[in-house]
Parts: structure tokens; sequence; C-alpha cells
């Protein structure tokens, strides 16, 4: 069994990574820490865990998460960088579900998330973990930086059209939206059920933490240079992330064979599901599963090809896509844990 340890176990992606982490085969959670909650049993917190799990919240210390053969940090961004070394010199495995390893420019990083890096060495090391993109290399890493929720379902959507060439990068826009509890656990204003029910904003149009990181992605799959344009929107919903994505066809006779590049590319791949043509994917398609579904469009004769893409943003967007990591990088049956299909309705 592997020994696993989560750092911020009360959090939203947290709590998500228990739920799966409960039915892994192969998996022994055996710390999971919490500051504001440590002594406190963790189903005493959250009683879906009832009888699952025998274990109570404790403080982050170091020398427990060494003793783990794997942690996962569900903490907020600046947390991992800073006790993350520490536990790549024990040789424990880490992935990181916050943004502190993903974005190899460091000075791009640190304008973003408004802080220095701390850990410039392992932030090169980290390998982004987008299993559909990086799977030989995220098998050998120690360190996987997980990637955001908004970037795996703006990635997952464009990566085929850019890796054969067939669209124009310069002119590739995102207009995505997320339930609530993309925002976290922490008692946000903006976040409480008031704010957010029976309304509905697009936020960070100006610029968003994941346009870097959606561009990073983009750029290495098209072998040149981007242009993003990534809006984010707050739905009032709890669970899901839809992305509508246009891009522009360099040549319009290749709509014809769009269905099978996007079949072929994600045939074998167990969590990605390419939906007939024009079909429209659901956030409660995918609601507590570990996967992405897609559909592909085109209006008239337009030479504008249109992608919808849903992801569960704790599950394929965060926790699940983390245990699909963990899975690639102990050699274990890539599905394990995460194979429950959605809830629905
Ligand atoms: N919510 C989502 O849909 C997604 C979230 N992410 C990322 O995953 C990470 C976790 O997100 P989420 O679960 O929503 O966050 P939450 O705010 O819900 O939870 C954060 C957790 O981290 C702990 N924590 C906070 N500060 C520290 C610290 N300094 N040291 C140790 N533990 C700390 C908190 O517990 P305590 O304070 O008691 O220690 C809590 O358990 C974030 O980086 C987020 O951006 C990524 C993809 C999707
Ligand atoms: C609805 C909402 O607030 N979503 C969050 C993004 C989700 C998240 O946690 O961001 P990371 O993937 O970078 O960790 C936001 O826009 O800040």
């Amino acid at each position: 069994m592997i020994k696993v340890g989560i750092v911020g176990g009360t959090g939203y992606t947290g709590v998500e990574l228990l739920r799966i982490l409960a039915v892994h085969p192969d998996v022994q959670v055996e710390c999971i820490t919490s500051r504001s909650e440590a002594g406190m049993p963790v189903a005493d917190i959250y009683p879906n865990l009832r009888g699952h799990f025998d274990l109570a919240f404790s403080e982050p210390e170091p020398e427990r998460l060494k003793a783990c053969d794997m942690v996962f940090f569900a903490t907020p961004h600046g947390v991992a960088m800073r006790m993350v070394p520490e536990l790549m010199d024990a040789g424990v495995r880490v992935v990181d579900l916050s943004a502190d390893f993903r974005i190899k420019d460091l000075d791009v990083w640190a304008n973003w998330y408004g802080m220095p890096h701390e850990s410039p060495e392992w932030a090169q090391k980290a390998v982004y973990g987008l299993p559909e993109v990086a799977r030989d290399a995220i098998s050998e890493a120690q360190l996987v930086a997980n990637p955001g929720c908004y970037p795996t379902a703006v990635q997952l959507g464009f990566l085929p059209l850019l890796e054969q060439g067939l669209v124009n990068p310069d002119r590739l826009i995102a207009d995505a939206k997320s339930g609530a509890s993309g925002g976290g656990r922490q008692g946000k204003i903006g976040m409480l059920h008031g704010e957010v029910g029976e309304s509905f904003k697009a936020y960070g149009a100006s610029g968003h933490r994941h346009l870097p990181e959606i561009r990073q992605g983009l750029v290495q799959a098209a072998g040149q240079a981007c242009g993003v344009t990534f809006v984010p929107h707050l739905v009032p919903m709890v669970r899901g992330i839809e992305a509508t994505l246009y891009a522009e066809l360099n040549n319009a006779g290749d709509f014809d064979r769009l269905q099978e590049v996007f079949e072929s590319r994600y045939r074998s791949e167990p969590f990605v599901d390419v939906m007939p043509f024009g079909s429209h994917p659901e956030t409660r398609s995918v609601r507590g599963a570990n996967q992405c579904r897609m559909a592909l469009h085109r209006q008239e004769q337009s030479n504008m090809v249109i992608v919808s893409s849903v992801i569960d943003n704790l599950v394929k967007g965060a926790a699940g896509q983390a245990v699909q990591n963990m899975n690639i990088m102990f050699g274990l049956n890539e599905v394990a844990g995460l194979e429950a299909p959605a809830l629905l309705p």
C-alpha cells in the first residue's frame, strides 16, 4: 500500500481527495493536515466520510509527511513552494494542486501570484501534470504540478487543433464558466449564496492568473506563439466548468475531418470523451467524475470551430487529476479509484 499524506485537508479539493482515495485499492491515507482543525476527527467535519477514515486532522509537520511515500498539497498558492524542497530531499513524491510549480517562467509567475518564487530549482524540475500530454514524464517525476481547473478544460479542448496546425494560433478564444466551489472554502463574501445565487457574471476579463498557464500549454502544443483571450465567469452552481472555445480554421475544407481528428487524438484516453458532432456536453454529465467531455460545432459555412468542453472542477480539474497523476507516478492502473460515473441528475 502506498502511504499518502494530504496537506490542506479541510478545503474542497482536500476533502475531494479523501472521497476518491476512500475507495482506492492501493492507498492508505496516513496523515491529513489542517492548522485550524488539528485534533478533530475527519468524519466529524465531513460526515460523508464516516466509516471510511479513522483519522484526525493534524498540524502540517514535516516529519510526519516525510514518512509518507506520496504527499498531495491542496493548499493556497505559496505554501507548497516552501515545504516541498524538504520533502524532495527525503525522497517523497509530491503532487501539488496549487499553482506553485505550474509556470516555468518565474518572472511571469511572480507577476501573477504577487510574490517571488521560493523554490526556483524545483519549479524547473516539476512536470506539468496533464496526463494526456505528459504521461511518460509524469511516470518518472518526483514532483508533479497538477494543472488548474480552467486550464484543464481549455487545453484539452484546443490541443487536437493546435497539435495538427489546423487553426490560426493568434486568435484563440476561451469563454469559460465555473461553479462557486472553484473559489475554495475559505468564506469569501463573493462566494456566499446570497451573492452567487440568481446571478451570473464575468470576472478577470482584463486578465486572470490562469491566462499564462493556458498560454504556456497551448504554445507547447502549437510549437509557436499563441494569442489567447480567456474570460472566466461565475455561475450559480456548486461544481462544474464549461468552456466554449473558438478557433479559426486555416482551411475550411478541414471541417470534414475534425471529428475524426478529435476522436483519434483521445481514443486511448480513459478520461476524455469526444461526443458526436453537434452535441452539447453538460456539466452534470461529469459531476463527481474524473472526466472531460467535449463536442465540436460549426455554424452555417463559417470557418470558426467551436468546442464545448466540460469538467468537474474538483475532479478532472483538481483532485481526480491529482490521483490520476499519482497512479501514473507509481505505475498503478491509471483508472484506479477513478472509475465511478458522474452523478446525474
Ligand atoms: N477549488 C477548486 O476547484 C480548485 C482548486 N485548486 C487549487 O487547489 C488548492 C486548494 O484549493 P481549495 O481546496 O479550493 O482551497 P481551500 O481554501 O478550500 O482549502 C485550503 C486548505 O489549505 C489549508 N491551508 C491554508 N493555508 C495553509 C498553510 N499556510 N499551511 C498549510 N495548510 C494551509 C487549509 O486548512 P488550514 O487553514 O486549517 O490549515 C485548507 O485545508 C488551491 O491552491 C487552489 O487554487 C486547483 C484546481 C481547482
Ligand atoms: C470560481 C473561481 O473563483 N475559480 C477560481 C479558479 C480555481 C482555482 O482554484 O484556481 P487554480 O486552478 O489556479 O488553483 C478563480 O477564478 O480564482
